[in-house]
């Protein structure tokens, strides 16, 4: 199911380069496609990305390029440009029938669409499969332990693709469960965001344990309505992935929501930004899918509220404890 060639990554922000830096690292090739001829320059020139991952020494097996068409070459395709931009990167591509490996985290704004479904309209002759988990780009560029999800549909090929990506300091578990793979990367960025206003409105740690608690709870019933297996949802790429996210200051979501904690707007936090927060593209679209189904997602409806403007900080945190008391 895998082709001879180098590995492609495509993107060539952090996570991108950052996946290049350790699937390289084994001695493997690795063709990685940027959009930015900068990006490229610097990272063929210099063997850096200071874009995106700066102060990493990339290795000698990364090759890099703007031209989409080089990518027919490679032998696998690791996805890894923001999900909100995936479908027009992909119709870009002539593919070749490689398998997509899919490592955005996000849904698909108007057509609610995850991200396997959208890479299977735009390349219907490609086997997809889904890398998610508690991964920051710089932890695992600079060769520390980490562990991810690798979902297909079909279990032989996730153990494949798991086998062939595996590296001493990478280690992926094969699932079938695409669906909840997916959900818990997506919905994780929203729930961080909803982590940082908490931490920039000093509300204290019991607060942020109680969101994180109550924000699993959100990503479970959305989950399971779409049919995602609940042990998936309480694995890597669901709460794993929401316990790093929510508990760091690096994550870029958790800091956005800081931002707005601290009172600050969304318009002005996201206006200058370079690094993509995946929840804030997220975070309607999942309110939206949400409430088609009937779905009650009241941190989800909070942090959209903010994002808005729609609602300040004070009046998002009254009506969360104004909510009604219930059962766990
Ligand atoms: N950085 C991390 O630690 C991790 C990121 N991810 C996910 O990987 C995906 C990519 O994130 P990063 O590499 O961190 O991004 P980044 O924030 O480091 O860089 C932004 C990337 O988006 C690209 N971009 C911006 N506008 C674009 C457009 N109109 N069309 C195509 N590309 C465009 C830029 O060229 C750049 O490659 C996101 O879905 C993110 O959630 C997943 C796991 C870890
Ligand atoms: O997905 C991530 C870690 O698993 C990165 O999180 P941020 O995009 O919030 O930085």
């Amino acid at each position: 199911m895998t082709q001879a060639g180098p590995i492609g990554v495509l993107g060539g922000g952090a996570w991108g380069t950052a996946l290049a830096q350790v699937l390289a690292s084994g001695g493997s090739d690795v063709l990685l496609w940027a959009r930015n001829g900068a990006v490229v320059g610097a990272i063929n020139a210099h063997r850096e990305n200071p874009a995106y991952l700066p102060g990493m020494r990339l290795s000698e097996h990364i090759r890099a390029t703007d031209e989409m068409s080089d990518m027919r070459e490679a032998g696998m395709l690791l996805v890894v440009t923001p999900a909100q931009h995936m479908r027009a990167i992909l119709s870009r591509f002539s593919p070749e029938g490689q398998p997509l490996i899919l490592c955005a985290k996000g849904i698909e704004a108007v057509t609610h669409k995850l991200m396997h479904q959208v890479a299977r309209e735009a390349m219907p002759g490609s086997p997809v499969a889904v890398l998610s988990g508690p991964t920051f780009a710089h932890e695992v560029a600079a060769g520390l332990p980490t562990a991810v999800t690798l979902a297909a549909e079909e279990e032989a090929l996730a153990r494949l693709l798991a086998d062939v990506l595996a590296r001493p300091t990478l280690r992926p578990y094969a699932s079938d469960d695409v669906v909840g793979a997916e959900i818990g990367g997506a919905v994780k960025n929203v729930l961080a965001i909803a982590c940082g206003v908490v931490d920039g409105a000093g509300l204290g740690q019991n607060a942020r344990a109680a969101l994180i608690a109550r924000g699993f709870a959100e990503m479970t019933r959305f989950g399971l309505a779409l049919g995602a297996r609940a042990e998936t949802l309480a694995g890597l790429s669901g709460l794993g992935d929401l316990v790093l996210t929510c508990s760091s200051r690096r994550s870029r979501n958790f800091s956005l929501g800081k931002g707005l904690g601290e009172g600050r707007s969304a318009a002005d936090l996201l206006a200058d930004r370079r690094t993509v927060a995946e929840g804030a593209y997220t975070a309607p679209v999942l309110l939206e899918a949400a409430r088609a189904r009937g779905i009650d997602m009241p941190v989800t409806a909070s942090v959209c509220a903010l994002l808005s403007g729609e609602q300040g900080v004070n009046d998002v945190i009254s009506a969360l404890l104004a909510r009604p008391l219930r059962a766990e």
